[in-house]
């Protein structure tokens, strides 16, 4: 690291490796250089370094069925494939070329900048489908950016995806369990639909594993495609780095007060949690500070994406999880900081527990976040770890999610795209046997498949279209039956959010006041209610602002909440559920049973959650698991904190130091014995 870049005593970042062959010239640094920025869009896209490949590519795609693109981050490959087969004619016989993304927010930036390319409107041409969010015309649209997980959706009403000409895998490096499902279900389509082309694209894939997952050169070409858009210069730290949160903060302010190069700063960090203590420690004048994860509604997440317009602030640090770490071009950033970790979730399925461990990112991972740089111009990386520990302790690639995940939700998903011999599937890397048959036995616990594991009628097909984890269906199911699922559906929507107090502008002991006006002794579910009943029952929009700022609740997470309510609502209707409050309705008036209406509705959360229960130990502080006997913690952001009742049913668990359970309520052991039925 040059020095110059550090206050004297700070140096920590060791010697400069280039990412590009075209080595930053030390001397173009004092510049701000934006060339593209210069040219017509269409000039751009022809200065792309994917832009020489074009020829080539529609002539692969018309030769063979599956395409493999390798190329660096920034070359091209999610913005012009789709473009340029288009331009090809893929779409002329009236179908749609679809691009699938891991992350809503990339599908939508994405459509975002093809639209602006192609001079066209959001949703006509070029559009988007996230959960909750169509933006595309049956009629107009034939470039579509979509989450995998909603190209499978369509798959149960359309399951050779016949409407589509080409599907593009983008991002497959990711291997999350939707990408690889995708992958495993395209091969299938591919046998029947001779028509169909199919590219995978990444910056990072082993490109040899998909071609003979897709039955070799025969049948799948690799295309790798050379350069880069702008040269990133990379930066490791020269010792290993104690407090990274800390380092980064200092680094950002020296980038600001010392950098020769006008930009804005991008930092990875693992968690909410870590993003805000890293925004508390940021205090310059003139600099917008923002947040990115996924907690936040897909407006903030765009908000964050989009560049400033305010011509105060001087400089915009987004302090971002990985959820920006691929796909997205965020213009302006000149700067990443990658502190190297990332939050993961584990399973193990004879614990039957799923816990969030924070783990070292992989090569590929510290790879595209360094690629967010380089973009709109060139870039630095600052790495917050040495060199050595990139090369000794990162792995090359990120685990599959598959291989580490709960697989009740993918295999709910085989079953109602018609695959009942779920063990035979072609999974790219199939999970383990242990996982799968956990995932079989839980999904007939909770009623959704029968002893010969096909799906239920009833509850199973329900459970497959709710776009809600099967566990959290159930409860809802449950809920309906038991007289309150218009109480459940409210929870639903409130345990679905990551964040409900604004911790970081409130004193603990304030915060801790405000929590208290809501909080009952049944725990977090029943307080939750509390705060979402308090916060409906005010009309006004602009008072439901201020009312939340009072109490320390983030308005627009509340937001969020009656939103997810009022779409979950919509599956309630649509299925002919009840929806009654055992606290609100009338007919609640006349409830004559054994049970209070808080124990009905915690007991319907059990139905789903019976593999989340725990009892306290003698200590009276920890709790041991009863399957897995894991010792774990309430965590301090639970009413229940400091009063550790004997059992407890949790939603989550999070390991950091300790292992934590959240979203926690008491119950009574009786409830276990299925005497609920009697209710
Ligand atoms: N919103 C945007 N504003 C300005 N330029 C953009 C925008 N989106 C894309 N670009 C330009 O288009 C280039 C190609 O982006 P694209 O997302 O297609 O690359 P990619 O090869 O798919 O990258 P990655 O592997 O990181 O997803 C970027 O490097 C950038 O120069």
């Amino acid at each position: 690291m040059n020095g110059k870049f550090w206050k004297p005593g700070t140096r920590l970042l060791s010697e400069d490796v280039l990412l590009d062959k075209n080595a930053l010239d030390e001397g173009s640094l004092g510049v701000c250089f934006n060339p593209l920025a210069q040219l017509s869009l269409n000039q751009q896209r022809q200065e792309l370094p994917i832009f020489k490949h074009r020829t080539e590519i529609i002539y692969l795609m018309e030769k063979f069925r599956v395409l493999i693109v390798v190329g660096e981050t920034g070359s091209g490959k999610t913005t012009q494939l789709p473009q340029y087969l288009y331009e090809a004619g893929w779409t002329s016989n009236g179908k749609c070329i679809a691009c699938t993304q891991p992350r809503r927010v990339s599908a939508v930036t994405v459509a975002q900048r093809v639209c602006q390319e192609r001079g066209s409107t959001l949703g006509d041409l070029v559009g988007y489908t996230i959960q909750f969010d169509n933006c595309c015309s049956e009629q107009v649209t034939r470039i579509k950016y979509l989450t995998d997980g909603m190209l499978i959706r369509e798959m149960m009403l359309d399951p050779l995806l016949s409407r589509y000409s080409i599907i593009m895998i983008d991002e497959a490096h990711e291997r999350t369990i939707y990408t690889d499902l995708v992958l495993g279900l395209i091969k299938k389509i591919l046998k029947v639909r001779k028509d169909l082309g199919v590219i995978i694209s990444s910056a990072t894939v082993d490109a040899e594993m998909f071609q003979r997952f897709f039955d070799g050169p025969q049948e799948c070409s690799i295309l790798s495609v050379q350069g880069r858009c702008h040269p990133v210069t990379l930066h490791y730290a020269s010792q290993p780095v104690k407090n990274y949160i800390q380092e980064s903060a200092s680094l950002c302010v020296d980038l600001i007060q010392n950098q020769r190069v006008k930009g804005d700063i991008l930092v990875f960090l693992s968690g909410q949690d870590e993003i805000e203590q890293f925004m508390s420690l940021i205090e310059l004048e003139h600099v917008l500070v923002l947040a990115l994860h996924a907690g936040l509604s897909m407006e903030r997440q765009l908000q964050a994406l989009t560049p400033n317009q305010d011509t105060k602030i001087t400089n915009k640090i987004i302090a971002s999880t990985n959820i920006a770490e691929t796909s997205v071009t965020v213009p302006g950033i000149v700067y990443v900081i990658d502190c190297g970790v990332v939050k993961q979730r584990h399973y193990d399925p004879y614990a039957d527990s799923e816990s969030l461990v924070k783990v070292p990112v992989s090569k590929h991972s510290a790879s595209q976040r360094a690629g967010r740089a380089g973009r709109t111009q060139p870039g630095h990386c600052y790495r917050m770890y040495t060199k050595q520990h990139f090369d000794r302790n990162l792995k090359t690639s990120t685990t599959p999610q598959m291989q580490i995940s709960e697989a009740t939700e993918m295999i709910l998903q085989l079953k109602a795209l018609g695959v009942n011999n779920v063990h035979h599937f072609d999974y790219i890397s199939a999970p383990p046997t242990a996982i799968m048959i956990k995932a079989l036995e839980t999904l007939y616990l909770l009623g959704a498949i029968d002893s010969q594991t096909h799906l239920t009628k009833g509850h199973g097909t329900i459970m497959c279209e709710m776009p809600i984890p099967c566990r959290i269906s159930k409860c809802l199911l449950e809920a309906c039956d038991k007289g309150c699922g218009a109480d459940m559906l409210t929870l639903c929507a409130m345990t679905s959010l990551t964040q409900i107090w604004t911790t970081n502008d409130a004193h603990v002991k304030v915060l801790d006041a405000c929590k208290n006006k809501f909080a009952v002794i049944q725990g977090d579910l029943l307080t939750y209610m509390n705060i979402y009943h308090a916060y409906a029952r005010i009309t006004d929009p602009h008072q439901r602002i201020t009312w939340c700022q009072e109490n320390h609740i983030d308005h627009r997470s509340m937001a969020r909440a009656v939103h997810v309510r009022s779409q979950l609502k919509k599956y309630t209707t649509k299925f002919k559920l009840k929806t009654n409050s055992l606290f609100h309705d009338d007919d609640a008036q006349g409830y004559d049973s054994l049970y209070s209406p808080s124990q009905v509705i915690v007991m319907c959360y059990l139905k789903g959650h019976f593999h989340h229960v725990a009892r306290r130990n003698a200590d009276h502080v920890t709790f041991t698991t009863l399957r897995g006997d894991q010792i774990v913690h309430i965590h301090p952001s639970s009413v229940l904190f400091k009063y550790a009742p004997p059992w407890i049913v949790y939603g989550d668990l999070v390991q950091t130091d300790k292992k934590y359970v959240m979203n926690v309520s008491m119950i009574d052991p009786e409830w276990l014995n299925n005497k609920q039925e009697s209710l």
